[in-house]
This record gives structure tokens, sequence and C-alpha cells, in this order.
């Protein structure tokens, strides 16, 4: 029999799949499908994405798990059909409920000693509250609430058995205990202002379902626990992800209780913990950014290599979409310093300046605030194939940085995850490390100045 395991990972912008040997890890084949663009999505395209990407391989895979997006809200009716659009983990209609809820739980550090983080509204419950609030047909119908990941998992069983999620994902949906690794109905109840069916949580590395041809589908996590668990993250260690949003992350074996709302205190797919500080504008910026100047990503990074550090006294806070890190819900971009002069390379330079410093930010708060993240920064996501991203990187947060050899580690954490549950072992497979560039260069630290001194001087803008 073919040894080889499926890992997806459904994320913001696309579906991506690997075809994975479940002995050693090796990726065989990978495909990936778009999704729609949008802060709301019908879920229903992710399923689709995800039997796309899959095409024939599960007919020969020994087992398979799903990474998605953290915090989306799949509202389900009783037949398990959407009541509504999923709202992304990037959507901030519901920054006032957060505030609601987190004052209905007595305040930030209350509300961080419950779930483990301070809400925002990336989390699920706000998103929940939103739906009570401003369309209470689809909230009277909604009988059970998934995840992204919990919801093409779902699928991938047939809807054979009860639909399952993983304490990694749960814990962004702040109406879970991350530290006990139990739901908190009550708060889901309160949330949504009616009871409502929460999907069974399967332990890190088990099998969630088994289908009569013998593939096993397992409990699947959230993208950036994925993503650690494909790494290999040690503790110490920083992985900084610059996809759709910018991520900073480390594996903890307690949890964490930030009251003040920097550090989210998240589970991991491992039985640990993953403390994470997190931006909604990262590579999105710089997608933009290249439309404007009407170029690709390639020449988007060549034009920004040849202004000078600081682009010509440019400076630009990155909020463009509201932003979580500082929790900015209604903040926009604010661009400074344009002068006659400036070049389309210095426009090229700023952003992609302001995205890291942002991604500094990220981890600086992440290393004051969780003890003993005194390792390797590992730098993974879309956007780090961008020569101005590898080369800035290392000045911007000031030492150097690990780029792991290019892959989808999210997708390569849930197959790593699946290979898991079939190996019948207490932990993960010991798949071997991918190689590791190290990026060196003079740190720039006046470029973090400029952009503090325009991020305080605009928090009182939005
Ligand atoms: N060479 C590049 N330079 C800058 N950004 C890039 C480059 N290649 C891909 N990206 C961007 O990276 C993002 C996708 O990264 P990814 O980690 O897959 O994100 P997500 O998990 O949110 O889907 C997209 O915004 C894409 O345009
Ligand atoms: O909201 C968070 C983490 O709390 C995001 O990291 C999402 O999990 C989406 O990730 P990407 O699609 O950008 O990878």
């Amino acid at each position: 029999m073919a040894h080889t395991i499926v890992g997806i990972d459904s994320s913001t912008t696309a579906t991506k799949a690997l075809l994975v040997d479940a002995l050693d890890g090796r990726v065989l084949d990978r495909r990936v499908v778009r999704h729609p663009e949008g802060t709301a999505v019908d879920p229903r395209h992710w399923l689709k994405a995800c039997d796309d990407a899959v095409g024939d391989w599960l007919s020969d895979a020994n087992a398979v798990a799903v990474a998605g997006q953290q915090h989306g809200m799949v509202a389900l009716d009783e037949d398990g059909d959407p009541v509504h659009d999923a709202l992304l983990w990037n959507d901030t209609r519901s920054a006032d409920a957060a505030h609601d809820l987190v004052d209905e739980m007595g305040g930030p550090q209350a509300c961080a000693d419950a779930v483990g983080s301070v809400l925002v509204a990336s989390f699920t419950a706000t998103k929940l509250r939103w739906l009570r609030d401003h369309r209470p047909e689809a909230a009277a119908r909604t009988a059970q609430v998934l995840l992204p990941h919990d919801y093409v998992s779902w699928h991938l069983t047939g809807r054979r058995t009860q639909a399952f999620t993983d304490r990694g994902d749960a814990s962004g949906t702040g109406y879970f205990d991350a530290r006990s690794g139990a739901w908190r109905d009550d708060l889901a109840e309160r949330a949504l202002g009616r009871p409502v069916a929460l999907p069974r949580i399967v332990t890190d590395g088990a099998a969630a379902y088994e289908h009569e041809s013998g593939l096993v589908v397992t409990g699947g996590t959230g993208d950036n626990m994925g993503a650690a668990l494909g790494l290999g993250l040690r503790p110490g260690d920083v992985a900084v992800s610059i996809g759709t949003s910018g991520v900073a992350s480390a594996v903890s074996a307690s949890p964490v209780a930030d009251g003040t709302g920097a550090v989210t205190g998240f589970a991991d797919a491992t039985g640990r913990y993953l403390p994470m500080v997190t931006t909604m504008n990262a590579a999105g910026i710089l997608d933009l950014q290249a439309r404007l100047l009407g170029v690709d990503h390639a020449e988007l990074g060549r034009l920004a290599l040849a202004s000078s550090p600081g682009a010509g006294g440019l400076v630009v806070s990155p909020y463009y979409g509201g932003e979580r890190t500082p929790n900015r819900p209604r903040a926009t971009g604010v661009w400074s310093g344009l002068t006659p002069a400036t070049t389309r390379e210095d426009l090229a330079r700023a952003v992609v300046e302001a995205m890291l410093c942002s991604l500094a930010d990220a981890v600086d708060l992440l290393r004051e605030r969780v003890g003993g993240i005194d390792g390797r920064i590992l730098l993974i996501g879309g956007a780090t194939a961008n020569p101005a991203v590898r080369a800035l990187a290392p000045a911007v947060l000031g030492g150097p940085v690990h780029v792991p050899e290019p892959a989808e580690y999210v997708a390569l954490g849930a197959a790593r995850q699946a290979a898991w549950a079939c190996s019948g072992q207490a932990e993960p497979p010991d798949w071997d490390a991918r190689g590791t560039e190290v990026l060196e260069a003079d740190p720039t630290p006046a470029v973090r100045e400029t952009y503090a001194l325009l991020r305080d001087r605009t928090a009182a803008w939005d």
C-alpha cells in the first residue's frame, strides 16, 4: 500500500494542498486553488477549492488533515447550510461587539484569564454577536458554528460524523478556555443570544474519522498552529509569517493570558501553547503597492532595493484595512514625507519598510510579554519570496533572519499531524528538518524610529 498523506492549508487567499510521503515528509505533489477575495465569503467556495485541489489523491492516501485560516465564523443551520457569508479574521465590522463582550466578561484581564486572549474583531465570538445584532433572522437559524478548517474537515468525512475541531483553532474563538482545553458554551450562547452546537474537540494527533477505505481524517488545526508543526518550531524561536496577516508566534509549555491584548494566548497542535502577535496588513499592502505602481512583485522588489534606507524620508503607517496590533480597527493608511523629489523607488521601499516595521513591533511585543524567546527568527509566508523583503528584513528586525527552504509550511504541518495519527506514536513523526538560509544586514534603527513616530502621532486620527 502507498504511504501517502494529504496536508491542506485552507488559507485566506487559497487552498494549498500537498501530497506527502508519510515516512519522511517528502513533498510528492502540490496544488493551489484560489479563494474569492474579500473579508466575507460564502464558505462553500472553500469546499469546492478543497475538492479541486485534492483531486483524486485521497483514493490512495492513508490520511488527510486540514489547517485553516483562524477565527472565521461559519454559522450553519439545522441542515448544515450557511446562514450567512463567513466573516473572516480580517473583517472588522464586529469591533464594537468585541468591546461589548470584553466589558461583559469583566474587562481585558478577566477576558484573557477566561479564554487566553483579549477579544478583538477577529475573534469568532465577536462575529456571532454582530450576527445577533445585525442579522437576527440568520442568528435565529444558527444551529452550529464551525471554524473554516472544521467546515472543510467535516466535508472530507462526507459529514458522516459529528463535526470536530482541535484545541489550537478552538482557542481563537473567544468561547474556549485555552488553559483547560474545554468549550465555554455559556460564552458562545452569550455572544449569539441562543444556545448553539459546537464541534467536538479531537486530541492532537488522534484520528477524528476513518472512512471504510481506511482513509483517516484528523482533527486539523489553525493555520499558524499548522505552520509551527510544519516548521518543527523549537522553544525560544519566533516564526514570522508574512501572508495576508503578519504573525509572530512561538511555542510555549505554559499558557499565556496577556491582559494588554497584544499577545493572544492560543493553544498549539501538540498539547502546548502558541502565544502570538498578529497584524492584519502584511503581504496585501505590497500587492496593492505593486498594482498602484503598475508592476509585478519582482519589479516592486527591484524598485525598493534601488531606493535607500528611509525611502528618501517617506514613512507609511500601514494599517490600511484597520489594524489589530495595535488595536485600531478603524485605522486607514497614512503616508508622510512626500516631496517633489520622491521617486517610484521610494514609493516601493516605503511600503516594504513599513510592513517590516509593523512585524518588528510584533516580534518585540512577543519577546516582552512571553519569557524565554531568545532564539532564531524564522521567516515564512508568501511575501518571503520577495527579494526586497529578504534583504530588508534583517536590517529592520535588527538581527539575522533564518529563511527555511521555501515550502507550504501550514499544509506540511497538517500533513505531519495526519502522519502522526497513522503512526500511533506519542509525538509527531521526526521528519528531516528543511535547510535554512541565514540573512544578515546592517541594522537600520532610524527606519523604526520614524515609523514609531508616525504610528503614535496618527493613533488619535482613527
Ligand atoms: N514575490 C512576492 N512578493 C511579495 N508578495 C508576494 C510574493 N509572492 C506572493 N506574495 C503575496 O503573498 C501573499 C500570500 O501569502 P500566503 O502566505 O500564501 O498568504 P495566506 O496564508 O494569507 O494565503 C499574497 O498576498 C501574495 O500576493
Ligand atoms: O487571524 C489570524 C491569526 O490570529 C491570521 O493569522 C489568520 O489565521 C489568517 O492567516 P493567513 O491566511 O494570513 O495565513
